[in-house]
């Protein structure tokens, strides 16, 4: 089979999931730089969505975050998305934000703080009912500072109550994302701080909750490509956080610090049948783009997602399995690599041709005059952002 039928096949089924708030301004601690013509609202941020899924025709869903995107008509946003030739995706809740939330949210000592905090998931529940999302993701910010702060089990206790009522809520075809993170912004105990805490959560729950995985979320160090191996075997992988990192939470464009560790877990993806969307993975993009232009670096982190999982497809599955089979360490360990130094990129060109792409999105991009056209537009009114 040549190498263009069967990244062909492969390629026709990803399909990425931008995040809203990457397209509003978002920084770090220390600076937030706004930008010309970022969006003011929702109905906006779909519209940059929709430019860069016409450009790739790889990002046809965008996430929604509650309350950054909290809009009178959800109905509206979702015909919106609909004309714009996106869908909505994941719903992301957020107890991370309140003043009553500084103890925590679903976990916090106080009953109705932790009611509070429960009612803000049952809405977005009912945002998901209005915009056709079949997809609710939790974070929570949830932890503690000290040693002695607070009682490691019963927040335990706490957050599970939580997630079986919201689970319960859950409508026939929807389904809860549960994120983990090991630090930030809690910095002695995360009430989820690793795949094996969310892993448990969501057994106890049911089929219908599953773990998303944050490539910014682990300890330096950690192999995250057999957390994908073990919770694909166990199906209980739901979906990805993507963005890469080099040191903690950076959330910076997928496959920029580390492609190779992006192919590695784009490898197990591939091996285990999972691109298909039958396998109910979500490809979402978490990623903020303080100091470069928001739209090219998602375009370019989608294609990012592209080419690795293209590289991932070029493995010859059958010599690896020999390989592995016979022990011949080296000659698998170069099957594997072979790959990855395959450069996919006049492939992908030709991919995006066939589909009467350009093959170049991010020079048609820069061709296009959309950057010019929204920082003309959008003046006036207030730049939406964390918090905004
Ligand atoms: O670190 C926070 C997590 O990655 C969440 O997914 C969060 O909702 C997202 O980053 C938006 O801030
Ligand atoms: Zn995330
Ligand atoms: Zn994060």
């Amino acid at each position: 089979m040549s190498e263009m039928t069967i990244i062909e096949a492969g390629l026709r089924a990803l399909a990425v999931e931008t995040a809203s708030w990457a397209y509003a301004n978002s920084g770090t601690r220390f600076k937030v730089f706004a930008q010309p013509g970022v969006p003011r609202d929702p109905f906006e941020k779909i519209e940059d969505a929709a430019v860069v899924h016409r450009l790739t025709g790889a990002a046809p869903s965008v996430a929604l975050h509650i309350p950054w995107d909290r809009v009178a008509d959800y109905a509206k946003l979702a015909d919106h998305a609909k004309q714009e030739g996106v869908k909505i995706g994941a719903i992301n809740a957020n107890v991370f934000q309140d003043d009553d939330y500084k103890l925590g949210s679903v976990t916090h000592p106080d009953p109705s703080v932790r009611r509070k905090a429960t009612d803000h998931l049952l809405e977005c529940i009912d945002v998901m009912d209005l915009t056709g999302s079949d997809t609710l993701k939790l974070w929570f910010a949830d932890g503690t500072n000290y040693p002695g702060q607070d009682s490691i089990r019963a927040r335990q206790d706490r957050l599970a109550e939580a997630l079986a009522e919201t689970y319960n809520r859950l409508g026939e075809h929807q389904r809860m994302l549960l994120e983990y993170k090991l630090f930030e912004p809690s910095f002695y105990t995360m009430d989820v701080p690793d795949w094996g805490t969310s892993y448990a959560h969501c057994l106890e729950l049911g089929p219908k909750a599953q773990v998303v995985i944050d490539t910014g979320h682990h300890a330096p160090g950690t192999n995250i490509e057999f957390i994908v191996a073990f919770l694909l075997r166990a199906n209980k992988l739901g979906g990805f956080d993507f963005n890469s990192r080099f040191y903690a939470d950076d959330d910076l464009m997928v496959g920029a610090a580390d492609p190779f560790q992006l192919f590695r877990i784009m490898h197990e993806i591939v091996s285990a049948g999972a691109l298909d969307p039958e396998a109910g993975i979500a490809f979402m993009l978490d990623q903020c783009h303080n100091i470069e232009p928001k739209i090219p670096a998602i375009i370019r982190s989608v294609l990012n997602v592209q080419e690795l999982t293209a590289k991932a497809l070029l493995i010859d599955a059958s010599a690896l399995a020999a390989a592995q089979e016979n022990g011949d360490v080296l000659g698998a360990n170069e099957i594997f690599m072979d790959a990855f130094y395959t450069d996919v990129r006049p492939l992908l060109a030709q991919w995006r041709i066939d589909r009467g792409l350009d093959a170049d999105p991010m020079a048609a991009y820069r061709q296009s005059g959309y950057d010019e056209k929204i920082t003309a537009e959008r003046v006036g009114g207030e730049q939406a952002g964390w918090g905004a």
